[in-house]
């Protein structure tokens, strides 16, 4: 299917107070290949995501042939001696759009990096498409939105070294955006749908969930997990065996 053929600014309506779905697969994990990843789009599109975000310039193919709804891309890469992975480079910007992206993620942290945030936001919107900003802290939201980001996103919390051991969404966060009066995006950790509630009660526009609807192994995981704890309290079950 072609991008989405909306104006910029109706783009972001259709988005505003609904879900996108990010469909990833990490490398090596049996979902991991591109017709995989645009059957799950697919799945998840059924279900009423109004978006998806995708990694790799061949899943975008694939998902941009396979959904008509926005896409979110991003390239997952580490280049040169920092930290920062999501989208590091103009190049890799070019091929997020080339592949077929509505909005380019880039990381926004205030880590070290490769190009110029300003010059990466300002690639993206010379072709036309719209930025999103994924940071962690509320500083980096508000250097994101100046440097020119269409929107920010909660995606980094927790995955810096001065924003580690979170557990749950980036409420805290989220708060100091809306706090601030700075429009966000709601990403990462987002596991029940009480918290996707809860992420629009603080004010965001619209929230990505991924693992809690993409990860089947992390998904059985949390079972198995439980299962486990359960099955080592044998003075606790009804049926013994
Ligand atoms: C930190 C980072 O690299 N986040 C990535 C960004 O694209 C993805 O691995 C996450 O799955 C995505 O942000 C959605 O979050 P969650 O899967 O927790 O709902």
């Amino acid at each position: 299917m072609p991008p989405v053929q909306t104006k910029q600014g109706d783009l972001l309506a259709t988005l505003d107070g609904t879900m996108v779905v990010s469909c990833q697969a990490e490398p090596g994990l049996p979902l991991d290949a591109p017709g995989h990843i645009a059957a799950m789009a697919r799945s998840v599109v059924l279900g009423g995501a109004s978006g998806v975000r995708i990694e790799g310039a061949a899943n975008l193919t694939a998902v941009r042939a396979a959904v008509d709804v926005p896409i979110i891309g991003l390239i997952k890469t580490k280049r040169g001696d920092t930290e920062v992975y999501i989208t590091p480079t103009l190049d890799d910007v070019t091929s997020v759009i080339a592949a077929g992206a509505d909005i380019v993620a880039i990381d926004a942290t205030g880590r070290p990096r490769l190009a110029e945030l300003k010059a990466m936001f300002s690639a993206v919107a010379a072709r036309a498409r719209l930025s999103m900003g994924d940071v962690a802290t509320l500083d980096e939201g508000r250097r994101a939105l100046d440097a020119g980001a269409d929107l920010i996103s909660t995606t980094m919390a927790g995955y810096t070294d001065y924003s580690s051991d979170q557990h749950g969404p980036a409420f805290g966060l989220m708060e100091e955006f809306a706090r601030a009066g700075l429009p966000f995006v709601a990403e990462g950790r987002i596991w029940t749908p009480q918290e996707a509630v809860r992420c629009f009660e603080l004010g965001a526009r619209f929230i990505v969930v991924g693992g809690a609807i993409t990860r089947p192994d992390a998904i059985t995981r949390r079972f198995a997990d439980e299962v486990a704890s359960w099955s080592a309290r044998p003075q606790l079950r009804r049926n013994p065996r």
